[in-house]
Order: C-alpha cells, then sequence, then structure tokens
C-alpha cells in the first residue's frame, strides 16, 4: 500500500510572494529555515531556497503545483487597492480565495495564514482602538474592502479542527517600509504635484501605520501557534505597530525626511470629503470620454480625515506579539531605502 508522504513543517508556500509583503515575507521565512515556493502572477526577484510558480491564483491546476509536500500556505495576494475594477477584486479575491482553500485541502496543506486587512471594519467612521469583535462594515468604502470581508470570512469559516485544516487571518494596518509601491511613491507623487500643501480637517486624528517587518513578525508567529488545540484556529487578528499617530505627523515626517515641505494649511474634512465624491462620480460619468484618477479618492480623504486605530491586545495575549521595529526607527529605514524619490534626485 503507498504511504502518502506527510509534507514537512519547514516547507511553505507564499501566494502573493512577490509583492511588497509578500517577498518581505519570504526573506524572513528563509531566516528561519524554511523552504519557500512563490506563486505570483509575476516574478519579480531571485533568491537561493525559492522556487517560482507563476501563475494565476484563480487557476487550481496551477496552484497544486505550487502547494505539492507543503504545509503551510500565507495567502497575501490582492489586486492593488486602488483599482477599481470590481470584477477583478471579486475574482480575485473571493472566487480565488475559495479556488486557494480547494487546492490546499485538495494539496494535504495543514494551515493557512490569510493577509486580509484592518480596514473589513473601517465605514469612513472614526474607530479608535478597535477590537477584532467590532462588525465587519456593513458599507464597505471601497471594492477593495467590500471583497477582503467577503475572503476574511471564507478563510475563517473553512477552519476545520477535524479535518486537519487550520486557518487564522492576520489584519494589518497602513503597511510600510522599503519597496513599498503605494504608499510613499504616491505621497511623492502628490508632493512633486505641489498637492500635499493642506491638511484635511484638524489634523489631530491618529491613525495606525505598520512597518512591515512587525506585519511579518505576525505572520510567523501565527502559522507557529496555529496548532489543533490553540485559541487561534479560526480567529482575525489585528498586527500594527502599537503606536497609534497622528495621520498627518506620519506624512510630514516621511515628507520632511525625503527633503519635502510639510502640509500646514488646513481644508474643512466634509468639504474636501463632498468635493472627492463629487470628482469621483464624474470620474465615472465620462468614462466613456475622458479617462481621469482624481488624487483624492473619497477613500484616500476618509482615511485621512477621520480616526483609525486598532488594539492588537489579542495577538499580544495569544500570540506573544510586540513590534520588532518602533515607528520612529521605520520611518528612518523608509525614508533611507528612497534616495530616487528624495527631493531634487
Ligand atoms: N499595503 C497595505 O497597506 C495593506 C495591505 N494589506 C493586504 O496585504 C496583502 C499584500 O499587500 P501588498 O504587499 O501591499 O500588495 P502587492 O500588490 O505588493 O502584492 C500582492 C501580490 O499579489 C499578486 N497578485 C495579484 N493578483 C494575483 C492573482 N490573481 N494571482 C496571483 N498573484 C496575484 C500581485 O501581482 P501584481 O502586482 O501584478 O498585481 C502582487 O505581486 C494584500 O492581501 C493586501 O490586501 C492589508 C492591509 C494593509
Ligand atoms: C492624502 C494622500 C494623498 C495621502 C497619500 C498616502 C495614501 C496613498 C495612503 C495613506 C493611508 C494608506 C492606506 C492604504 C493605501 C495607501 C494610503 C491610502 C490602504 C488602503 C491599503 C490597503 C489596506 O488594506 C488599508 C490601507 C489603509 C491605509
Amino acid at each position: 500500500m503507498a504511504t502518502r508522504v506527510r509534507p514537512s513543517s519547514k516547507r511553505c508556500a507564499v501566494i502573493g510572494g512577490s509583492g511588497f509583503l509578500g517577498r518581505h515575507l519570504v526573506e524572513k521565512l528563509l531566516d528561519r529555515g524554511y523552504s519557500v515556493s512563490v506563486f505570483d502572477i509575476r516574478q519579480s526577484y531571485e533568491l537561493p531556497g525559492v522556487t517560482f510558480h507563476q501563475g494565476d491564483l484563480c487557476n487550481k491546476q496551477a496552484l497544486l503545483l505550487a502547494l505539492k509536500d507543503v504545509s503551510l500556505v500565507f495567502h497575501c495576494a490582492s489586486p492593488a487597492p486602488a483599482s477599481d475594477d470590481r470584477a477583478l477584486f471579486e475574482r480575485v479575491n473571493i472566487q480565488g480565495t475559495q479556488t486557494v482553500i480547494q487546492a490546499c485541502i485538495e494539496a494535504g496543506v495543514q494551515k493557512l495564514v490569510l493577509t486580509s486587512s484592518a480596514s473589513v471594519v473601517f465605514e469612513g467612521a472614526d474607530i479608535k482602538n478597535g477590537r477584532e469583535d467590532l462588525p465587519y462594515a456593513k458599507n464597505p468604502i471601497d471594492y477593495y474592502t467590500e471583497t477582503k470581508i467577503e475572503q476574511e470570512k471564507l478563510v475563517l469559516k473553512a477552519c476545520d479542527k477535524q479535518k486537519g485544516f487550520l486557518t487564522v487571518a492576520i489584519r494589518p494596518h497602513g503597511i510600510f517600509g522599503p519597496r513599498d509601491p503605494q504608499l510613499v511613491p504616491i505621497l511623492v507623487d502628490t508632493a512633486r504635484r505641489g498637492k500635499m500643501k493642506f491638511i484635511i480637517g484638524d489634523g489631530t486624528n491618529l491613525v495606525d501605520f505598520t512597518f512591515v517587518e512587525n506585519v511579518v513578525h505576525g505572520h510567523v508567529l501565527a502559522a507557529e501557534h496555529l496548532k489543533p488545540d490553540s485559541p487561534i484556529c479560526g480567529k482575525p487578528y489585528h498586527i500594527t505597530n502599537d503606536e497609534p499617530v497622528r495621520f498627518w505627523d506620519f506624512m510630514s515626517d516621511v515628507l520632511v525626511g525625503l527633503g519635502y515641505a510639510a502640509p500646514r494649511y488646513h481644508l474643512p474634512y466634509t468639504l474636501v470629503y463632498g468635493l472627492a465624491l463629487l470628482l469621483w462620480l464624474l470620474s465615472l460619468i465620462l468614462r466613456p470620454l475622458i479617462s481621469f484618477k482624481p488624487t483624492f479618492t473619497p477613500m484616500r480623504v476618509a482615511l485621512a480625515g477621520t480616526h483609525h486605530y486598532y488594539s492588537c491586545k489579542r495577538a499580544k495575549e495569544d500570540l506573544g506579539y510586540k513590534p520588532v521595529v518602533s515607528l520612529k526607527e521605520g520611518i528612518a529605514r523608509t525614508v533611507q531605502s528612497y534616495p530616487h524619490l528624495r527631493h531634487g534626485a
């Protein structure tokens, strides 16, 4: 009788491993002695100890090849949040995640760690020290958030101790760090176009920004604590820097660190939100004639003008989580990593 080979617990796969968070995670896993299969729609680097599988996560056969002999899977692939392609979000984040779950089960994977987002509970109104038991947003602010909610529900529901398939979701917030393609590049681009002069609201709103290595640390802890007798099975965990900061102080520190002026003039939140909504509607109506992408989308204005910070008490208690890089150090390392984005470069 053929005996089934039990996959090695040091063999894992990172779906989305070519992306910003994914690549940092892969590097940490290699440091910790894992061998890693990366599954991604693109290959962005090469590293010893990493096997690349290029493909779309909606394709189960392609996934099965990458998951052969793998016991642990991290799923951190998603279309970019700035996209407004609803069909793409539904296909990748919802149907694609269903495919990932089926492929994991068929391949005999034992643990699935999903990168969700703290935004799954954000509706545009203040969240102060939000806990994981807050209800999912009833009116999510965009298609990204709407599909991240469905994705998280699917993964947590799939947790089945009897079948030996364990799942957990990590909810980071505002990830930043070296090679981030989003936060710092968009900020610098906005500054270079002379649009970073204004503070939306009174500038006192507190927000979580999380250094990428802390997010990676949360993922590794979750994977290593995910066992049949553990309280973390089927649960979501906030992972942040645990140092809420004024949104506009964070933006100013990054801008000033790169040689740009900090925003100074205040504009009322409701005025800017109303204008952003109007521009977004105009861009939809005029789309057949002209295509333009407003910088200040309603989502970005809501994120820039409200409180949204989260408690990571549950991660501290259940995972022993503690940030490994402070906000100050994270900002310094991030600024240093972008010489090409410095003023005048
Ligand atoms: N950045 C942040 O502030 C936050 C991010 N998150 C979550 O963290 C995760 C990682 O985000 P981040 O690293 O910033 O994003 P990236 O866009 O850098 O990484 C995502 C990777 O997934 C790939 N991908 C997209 N669609 C598919 C597909 N159909 N099949 C296979 N691969 C695909 C992307 O390729 P391509 O680039 O070609 O699309 C990219 O390489 C995401 O799940 C995101 O929702 C959560 C909270 C905050
Ligand atoms: C006002 C302005 C132009 C700010 C520039 C920075 C923004 C691009 C970022 C500020 C907060 C960021 C953020 C995300 C993306 C980039 C920002 C809007 C996410 C939406 C990324 C995906 C998530 O899951 C939640 C993040 C919240 C914070």
